[in-house]
């Protein structure tokens, strides 16, 4: 069987630090231009001169008061905090772009998915059919009392609270305009006909809704889904509506595991193994050779804070890891967190501080593969072949040089060994992952809701 082409995404946040933090410090890090238009437009081009497939980008609500009760390393640090709005980058970044795909985070508990739906659908127009929505429900309770609620819903009712969301989103997408509902016939003067056109009803547990979806037919209708749960719960919801999934690992066996146990949540929803898409966050300092990605790995580490780590991680994890001394083993205990997350941190009882901060050398938790192109692509390659991985979402260290450096170096020993692609497909976000055209396939729960 032909060996997988690799799927690959930069990931980034519309912040300062995002993942490997501490590094805006760097001298040439220009993270805090984040504010700035020409800092995406210009970070955009560069992805597709790359030949990236998308840009994704993380997105919080709420703030980061976990670690030591409060937000004081989080300011300090600009640990996801000041963060800025995703979505509103998207027109300006596919102005100035004509393949790359925009997977955007956006949290659906303090939104009405009638508004939601509108949103998607005109930058699905404006980006020609470029945007993918990575589905999440929150994880911090600091979003909920800012929303003027006690505390967040529970973990496995936010997937419940999910599902439904979903429901009213497809119908909306999906069943609300006929595929040959806008004729724009100016001597007749019909602009839409009023019989192709009808309204949603929907009267559920979370969601009521009547009406008509505002916008005309987009090019893929239901953006591509993103999503990233990994608890049993998640894993269900995933297996339901994902398109891709993002996941976090460590090592090779356990990724090869939460690969199989996703494609087998798509099995047990009716659906093809593999129309789930799985990548896997990674970062990579690369350098000419690998002494040079050594070097630039050390000059890397004097820069990055790994205590700035530990308080995202607490975050994730619902879990104040100030309150523990360096080797004392991190305790299971309940939270409404990211479950999966908080699990990994407490089965088996080995985890300390003292690990973690090691773990958190470059300021994140991500997998980091250090050295020569040839190296590094290897190791990409052996990743994909041996757990079942489609591809990669790239972290950022120093930006956009990181970015830069995986172009120049990596990219061609990829394309050598003929693992990826050396031109755009044409078309839609959809059509150039899974190349069947712009619409989700009808196997998707999404598809069932279709007006035809
Ligand atoms: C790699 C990865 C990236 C994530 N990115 C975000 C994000 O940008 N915003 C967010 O609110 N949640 C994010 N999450 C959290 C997930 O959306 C989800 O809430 C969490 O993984 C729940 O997992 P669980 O099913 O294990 O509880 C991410 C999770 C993972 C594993």
């Amino acid at each position: 069987m032909a060996r997988k082409q690799v799927l690959l995404n930069a990931f980034n946040m519309n912040c300062v630090g995002h993942i490997n933090h501490g590094l805006w410090a760097h001298p040439r890090d220009r993270s805090s231009d984040y504010h700035s238009l020409d800092y995406w437009t210009e970070l955009a081009q560069l992805l597709e001169r790359g030949l990236f497939d998308g840009l994704f980008l993380a997105d919080i609500v709420g703030v980061y008061d976990v670690y030591e009760g409060n937000v004081d390393l989080t300011l300090r640090e600009s640990i996801q905090l000041p963060v800025n709005d995703p979505l509103m980058l998207v027109s300006a970044m596919a102005a100035s772009t004509r393949h790359l795909g925009f997977g955007v985070t956006a949290n659906l508990s303090y939104e009405a998915p009638y508004l939601f739906a509108r949103r998607l659908s005109t930058l699905d127009h404006l980006s020609r059919g470029r945007i993918g929505w990575n589905i999440v429900t929150g994880y911090l309770d600091s979003a909920a009392r800012a929303m003027g609620r006690p505390g967040q819903v529970e973990h496995d009712r936010r997937y419940d609270q999910a599902d439904e969301y979903l429901d009213v989103l497809y119908k909306l997408w999906e069943s609300s305009w006929a595929d040959d509902a806008v004729i724009g016939d100016r001597e007749r003067r019909v602009y839409a006909r009023p019989e192709r056109v009808r309204p949603v009803h929907h009267n559920g547990e979370f969601y009521q809704v009547e009406g008509y979806h505002l916008t005309e037919p987009s090019p893929q209708r239901t953006p591509v889904l993103f999503q990233a749960g990994a608890s049993a719960r998640g894993l269900r919801f995933a297996g339901q509506h994902a398109e891709c999934v993002f996941i976090m690992g460590q090592d090779r066996n356990s990724v090869r595991k939460q690969v199989s146990a996703i494609r087998q949540a798509a099995q047990a929803a009716g659906r093809d193994p593999e129309a789930i898409k799985v990548f896997m966050g990674i970062t990579v300092v690369v350098g000419a050779t690998e002494q040079h990605a050594k070097e630039k790995h050390a000059e890397y580490l004097r820069y990055a804070s790994p205590e700035a780590g530990l308080a995202h991680y607490a975050a994730s994890t619902g879990i104040d890891l100030s309150r523990y001394g360096p080797d004392e083993p991190i305790r299971a205990q309940k939270t409404n967190a990211i479950e999966s997350a908080a699990k990994a941190l407490t089965h088996g009882g080995d985890w300390t501080v003292r690990r973690i901060l090691e773990q958190n050398a470059l300021g994140g938790r991500y997998p980091a593969l250090v050295g020569s192109p040839s190296a590094v692509a290897e190791q990409m390659l052996d990743w994909v072949d041996d757990t079942g991985l489609d591809g990669f979402n790239l972290t950022r260290t120093v930006t956009p040089e990181s970015y830069e450096d995986f172009i120049r170096w990596v990219m061609p020993e990829l394309q050598n060994r003929g693992r990826y692609k050396t031109a755009y497909a044409q078309g839609s976000l959809r059509h150039k992952l899974f190349g069947a055209g712009s619409r989700l396939p009808v196997q998707h729960p999404g598809a069932a809701h279709r007006f035809v």
